[in-house]
């Protein structure tokens, strides 16, 4: 029999090491978590159920896209454009998104713009998305182009734990604070507790120290709920549903803000 695959950080096989990859910015991330296993979950038809009169276009945010292979997958999934594939939900959905992607690191953003098969409407940026100041200039003025003040939707896919990690609970509720008062809908994909215990775990092993946070955080646990807590006790948001989880343990959580009017999914 096969011996198991070691874990590292994030549920990632030993070799993809977070002491090379502090931010998660693992540079063959969706080779371990493809994209299909999280978009197969979500109604293909999703966008034009949530925004049946909705505007247009519509605009994504997609913060942490790592080389944006999620993002384009995602991309295809909630308009019907499956690949090699004439969909009938292509007519169904019939919207049109402009998603902006980013990332703190320039590699993979490199890399992200020369792979995009859709580079009209799927733009990548480089951005670390905790520096207040850059991300208010770079935001407001991609959506003033739009003369629009937030997006439609925003994706937050296995992320939180990274900014969790290296800006410590502070950093986390702002974090979310700041994406409920930019994303009219979030759909987020909180890392479960195991996982910082598997990243703080590899970096020890590697002789590093710790995260600067990992030992005093005192939001820990059940970090679905945890995040779920935050953005609808402090973030003005309500949790619209749940599209299950993924093979590797992780749910999908779909937020709406308290801004819009109730809409029934
Ligand atoms: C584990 S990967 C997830 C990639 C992709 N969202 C997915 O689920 O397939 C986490 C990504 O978040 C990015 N990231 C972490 N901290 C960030 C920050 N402060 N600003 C922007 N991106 C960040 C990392 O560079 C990395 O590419």
């Amino acid at each position: 029999m096969a011996a198991p695959m070691r874990e590292g950080a994030e549920g990632l096989p030993g070799g993809s090491e977070p002491g090379a990859a502090p931010y998660g910015n693992f540079p063959n991330y969706s080779r371990f978590h493809p994209p299909e296993g999280r978009v197969r979950l979500l109604p293909p038809a999703l966008l034009g159920r949530l925004f049946p009169a909705g505007p247009s276009p519509l605009l994504g945010l997609d913060v942490g896209c790592n080389s944006g292979e999620l993002s384009v997958a995602l991309y295809r999934h909630l308009l019907g454009l499956q690949e090699n594939k004439a969909s009938p939900d292509q007519l169904v959905v019939g919207k049109i998104l402009n998603l902006l992607c980013c990332d703190i690191d320039a590699g993979l953003i490199e890399r992200a713009e020369r792979c995009s098969p859709f580079p009209g409407s799927i733009s990548f940026a480089t951005l670390d998305v905790m520096d207040a100041s850059a991300r208010e200039l770079f935001l407001s003025s991609y959506l003033s182009r739009f003369s629009r003040s937030t997006f439609d939707i925003g994706f937050c896919m296995s992320v939180t734990m990274w900014i969790h990690l290296n800006h410590g609970d502070d950093g986390l509720v702002e974090f979310l604070s700041y994406l409920s008062s930019r994303c009219n809908y979030l759909l987020i994909e909180p890392q479960p507790w195991k996982c910082y215990r598997a990243a703080a775990r590899r970096l020890r092993k590697l002789g590093r120290n710790d995260f600067d946070h990992f030992r005093s955080l005192a939001i820990n646990g059940d970090m679905a709920e945890r995040i779920t807590q935050i953005l609808t006790e402090d973030g003005g948001m309500e949790l619209v549903c749940c599209f299950g989880s993924t093979s590797w343990d992780r749910s999908l959580l779909l937020f709406k803000s308290n801004r819009l009017t109730q809409k029934q999914l």
